[in-house]
């Protein structure tokens, strides 16, 4: 049977899966990734951690198949957006360490150009916002604060990519400089109309142009493993952005099918087909997918901070043993007692695009205790979602009555159940909730010749549970009311 390797490299860990033809996921291994924080508001990883991880995950995998008898075809890469990686192209090595979508030093970049009125013209291009979330200023940082950087930039020395274009890199043995459009979308130096590098963008944040990718198809043939690199060549057939990889993985392939997932940010996203909608409510347009010539759009909301807050609870505070036992904690309270964290830890994500607001826990009494803050930790991810879908709601005016989740916090029943109650409709979680490394396997499948169309998964994936709102509209207003204060505090 035939199989796809699918990659999904995330900001937390690093994940190779094996995808059957059926689209069964026959096995998956996963790594961990180190976080690094080298100043306030700074987070980098390392690249090369990046790559041990991916081929020893990859070997595991392909090691695995063949006991399983699958004949692998493709491999897809579904990665982390945003993350900047600049290396040599003689040596293949980056000259510094990834800089993560989370990170902020491109702030100081991003608020002069508001101050010059240049945002309108920015969104109307990229559909972005000036954020430091997005690639640009983060490119711009390195090309002005390593020694020698822009000059090599400028003689054609240095290659730019997001995570997906140095893995490709890498593992086509240095051969290929690509990237795909819906990575490209996140750049801030793609037009998204025109589907190409935007030249005044570039002189804008005086990127040479020497440096960036060619943008391909989702589905393009982006190149062939290096059979030193994984003990077998392979075609790389498809490449996306995450998010999109879940959107994709979910089925939600029709204009105005919608999911959010919950990883170490929350990134909801509504598919509005061959349109871009420009939002009012600070909400972003973005590359869904581009494939046979023809894009497809999403509305997206992101907020930085969702798994990471039960990570910073576990890793930082040691309120908990595991992830797993957030669930506990919050069940055991009947109430959150008054107690909301706003969790702003790299500043605030859509729609407030706050990058110097910091962290708060209001309401705390001397009644307070571990388990008040793990709860606040699961029930702003709840509350972060509902602003985000009211936002664009009032955009596309596209309506949803289920939404569906994906990511590693939605195993958590109790997250669950209280993001049905706080946005007051159904929440339909799918048995498999390694979406995004479907969605990477079914563009690389399609563009291998494995599916003569991309496979639709609502009709292929089981739904695992649907959670059904029960809370009554008063408490649903009450506690959404006390989450906008404890914002008021972080905004003023
Ligand atoms: N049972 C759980 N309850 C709440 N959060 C969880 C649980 N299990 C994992 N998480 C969170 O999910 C996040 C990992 O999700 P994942 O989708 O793998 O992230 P990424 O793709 O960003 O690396 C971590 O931040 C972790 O804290
Ligand atoms: O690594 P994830 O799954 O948290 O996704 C990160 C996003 O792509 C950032 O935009």
């Amino acid at each position: 049977m035939k199989a796809v390797l699918a990659i999904d490299q995330g900001t937390t860990s690093t994940r190779s899966l094996l995808i059957d033809e059926a689209t069964a996921v026959r096995a998956a291994f996963r790594v961990e990734l180190v976080q690094s924080y080298p100043a306030a508001g700074w987070v980098e990883h390392d690249p090369e951690a990046i790559w041990r991880d991916v081929v020893s995950t990859a070997r595991d995998a392909l090691d695995k198949a063949v006991g399983l008898g699958l004949d692998v075809a493709a491999i897809g890469i579904a990665n982390q957006r945003e993350t900047c990686v600049l290396w040599d192209r003689e040596s293949g090595q980056p000259i510094h360490p990834a800089i993560v979508w989370q990170d902020r030093r491109g702030a100081d970049w991003c608020q002069r150009f508001i101050d010059d009125g240049l945002e309108p013209d920015v969104r109307n291009k990229t559909g972005l916002l000036l954020d430091s979330y997005f690639t640009a200023s983060k490119l711009a940082w390195l090309l002005d604060t390593i020694p020698s950087a822009r000059d090599l930039a400028e003689r054609g020395r240095l290659a730019f990519g997001t995570i997906d274009c140095f893995l490709l890199w890498r593992l086509t043995g240095g051969k290929v400089h690509a990237t795909d459009a819906t990575n490209a979308s996140r750049t801030l130096l793609f037009d998204i109309g025109k589907m190409a590098w935007c030249p005044e963008l570039c002189r804008m944040f005086a990127i040479p142009m020497q440096i960036l990718p060619q943008v391909r198809e989702n589905d393009a043939l982006f190149g062939m493993s290096e059979r030193h690199v994984l003990g077998v060549s392979l075609p790389v057939t498809g490449m996306v952005g995450d998010q999109q990889a879940a959107l994709i993985g979910q089925g939600c392939l029709g204009r105005g099918d919608a999911k959010i997932t919950l990883g170490t940010g929350g990134f909801a996203m509504q598919n509005t087909g061959s349109h871009i909608c420009h939002s009012e409510h600070r909400m972003l347009a973005t590359v869904a997918c581009y494939s046979a010539g023809a894009a497809h759009y999403a509305m997206e909301g992101a907020f930085f901070v969702a798994g990471a807050g039960v990570k910073w609870t576990r890793d930082k505070l040691g309120l908990v043993a595991s992830s797993a036992e957030t669930e506990v904690m919050a069940r055991s309270l009947p109430d959150n007692a008054g107690v909301y964290l706003v969790p702003a830890f790299v500043g605030l994500g859509a729609p407030h695009w706050n990058p110097t607001a910091r962290a708060v826990l209001t309401g705390m009494t001397f009644g307070t205790g571990p388990e008040h803050i793990v709860r606040a930790a699961l029930e702003c991810v709840a509350y972060q979602a509902a602003d985000l879908l009211n936002a664009m709601t009032l955009d596309s005016g596209l309506t949803f009555d289920a939404l569906k989740v994906d990511g590693g916090m939605v195993v958590n029943d109790w997250l669950c159940q209280f993001l049905a109650d706080i946005l007051d409709m159904s929440i339909l979680r799918p048995a498999n909730i390694e979406t995004t490394a479907l969605g990477a396997a079914f563009l690389a499948g399609t563009g291998a010749g494995i599916w003569s169309a991309l496979p639709d998964a609502t009709s292929r994936v089981p739904l695992d549970r649907h959670f059904v709102p029960t809370m009554a509209m008063t408490e649903r207003n009450r506690l959404l009311s006390g989450w906008r204060d404890a914002v008021r505090h972080v905004l003023c």
